[in-house]
């Protein structure tokens, strides 16, 4: 094995293998060094095993709301074959198709763990033990992914939590559960357990989906009301225990207590810095920061992509993030880029802070892009919100009972779309519209010229349109 390359990836989940992916069609040699599964968090234990899990409780859900299909559907979800279903998706946890990828494109892959020694140079100690040093000619690109926050509530230590991965690779579907954290991976893995026969229930700190617009969010706590999960808001536990039968005990405020098989934390992640060796170049991993193109500030030779990069933490954006850096680290091997550069460029992220789509893959879904109204107002933007209910024929053909919401946020002085969030059944398939509109900077007046097909749900937008005045 070499011990010198180009580029050396540390990570390679999904935003390493494309930081290295653009390396070697750029004209580089590249190394990713993985320690677990090469292909990360989201293909074995995260986006791809939940929505396998989800997509068939959806689907079921799809068919009982169209007449006609409703009276041909009499079963219940077959749970074997839903986990069988996540087993294939998760590719049963094997990574040799992931590792033929990768070679095949010209990427090396390197078992073990990295931690920085010195300028480019990287210790690796392997499975069985071995260390080896490895140097990248221009550039090492941390991608080593994020880690769950577990809440300090007492007594937690001593009982056997389900962080994320646990849930999304379980064999068995525990009879109760109780989540912490009523965020993204918290409301998915909430439907999904309930729909497979868990009693459910959701503990959120603040509000259910916090993140999102209170329309949108009333929609999604609707539906999982309707599967019998139960939500409750403002609340976290106080203490937790183990019972003498294995189960979990919590003591919420007001002495109730809630008590489960299991206890699934989702209570939020951070990004995966420690070990790494960053405090011996000046940087404490909890204030990693990185300019535009990835790299790592003060720095000229240490990039950082994906969750670990600090921004939204979610597998597109840390492709796309990878494939800015991937290539900004080309055009400087080749002296064609500066430290400077250009928003909108191929080497800036400038879509992380304008542009980053984001789905909720519960039934009802939610899909949101761009600002927030209030982002906007902070950024000094005079914003107009139009919100409106997905009442077109479209919605009318898809379900029977189709409910659903959109808000869409105009630049008046601009007006151009800054952001636009989307709640309703298969919502999700709305949103690149949006995200083009906003990248593009389409005008109003032009986007007027976009029809949509009749009978479509895209047809909002020509609501939106009509309310908003034209
Ligand atoms: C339950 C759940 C569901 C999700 N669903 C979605 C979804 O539907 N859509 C979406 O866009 N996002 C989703 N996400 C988020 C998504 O999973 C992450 O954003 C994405 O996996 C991050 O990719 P990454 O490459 O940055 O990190 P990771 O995939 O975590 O890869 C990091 C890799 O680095 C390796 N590593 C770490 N340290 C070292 C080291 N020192 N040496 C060598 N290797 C190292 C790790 O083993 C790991 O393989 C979900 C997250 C969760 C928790
Ligand atoms: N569909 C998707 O794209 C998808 C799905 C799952 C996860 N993810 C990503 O994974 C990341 C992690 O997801 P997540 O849901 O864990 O994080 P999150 O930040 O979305 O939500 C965490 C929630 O836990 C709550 N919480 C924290 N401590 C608590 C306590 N002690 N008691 C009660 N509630 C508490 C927070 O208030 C918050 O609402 C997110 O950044 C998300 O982007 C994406």
């Amino acid at each position: 094995m070499d011990s010198e390359y180009d580029v050396i990836v540390v990570g390679g989940g999904a935003a390493g293998e494309n930081a290295a992916d653009r390396a070697v069609k750029g004209g580089l040699t590249a190394a990713i060094v993985e320690k677990s599964l090469l292909g990360g968090a989201c293909s074995y234990w995260a986006c791809e095993p939940s929505k396998a899990l989800l997509r068939p409780g959806t689907a079921l859900h799809a068919a009982r709301r169209v007449p006609g299909s409703r009276e041909a559907v009499t079963g219940q979800l077959d749970v074997p074959a839903v986990l069988a279903h996540r087993d294939e998706a998760s590719s049963h946890w094997d990574d040799s198709g992931q590792a033929q990828w990768a070679e095949g494109v010209g990427i090396k892959v390197i078992r073990g763990t990295a931690r920085l020694t010195g300028a480019r140079r990287l210790w690796v100690t392997d499975d069985d033990g071995n260390h080896f040093t490895l140097t990248a000619r221009h550039a090492v690109v941390l991608a080593t992914g994020s880690l769950p926050v577990i809440p300090k509530v007492p007594g937690l230590h001593n009982v056997r939590v389900w962080t994320t991965p646990d849930a999304t690779s379980t064999q068995e579907v525990p009879e109760s559960l109780a989540v912490i954290g009523a965020g993204v991976a918290g409301a998915e893995l909430a439907q999904a357990f309930a729909r497979l026969g868990s009693k459910v229930t959701m503990l959120a700190r603040g509000s259910f989906l916090s993140a999102f617009p209170e329309d949108a969010r009333n929609l999604v706590a609707e539906g999982l009301r309707a599967d019998g999960v139960e939500i409750l808001e403002g609340v976290s536990p106080e203490f937790a225990e183990r019972t003498d039968d294995g189960a979990v005990r919590l003591t919420l405020p007001g002495d109730r207590t809630l008590k489960a098989e299991r206890l699934l934390v989702a209570a939020g992640r951070r990004p995966a810095l420690d070990g790494l060796g960053l405090p011996a170049f000046g940087i404490e991993p909890h204030l990693l920061r990185v300019d535009e193109s990835g790299r790592v500030q003060g720095l000229s030779w240490l990039y950082a992509v994906g969750d670990c990069s600090g921004g939204a933490k979610l597998t597109h954006q840390g492709k796309y993030q990878a494939r800015i850096t991937g290539d900004a680290i080309v055009a400087r091997s080749r002296d064609e880029l500066d430290a400077d550069v250009e928003p909108w460029s191929r080497w800036a992220r400038t879509a992380d802070v304008l542009a980053v789509p984001h789905v909720v893959f519960t039934d009802p879904e939610i899909a949101s892009v761009g600002l927030t109204e209030e982002d906007a107002w902070e950024a000094g933007i005079r914003v107009r919100a139009v919100e409106l209910p997905i009442s077109v024929a479209g919605a009318w053909q898809h379900a029977e009972d189709y409910e659903g919401w959109a808000q869409f946020l105009v630049d008046e002085d601009a007006r151009t779309l800054i952001g636009a969030c989307f709640a309703g059944p298969d919502v999700a398939e709305l949103l690149h519209a949006a995200t083009i509109a906003i990248v593009g900077e389409v005008p109003l007046e032009r986007l007027w010229h976009a029809t949509p097909s009749f009978p479509t749900v895209s047809e909002i937008w020509l609501r939106f349109l009509e309310a908003y005045g034209l």
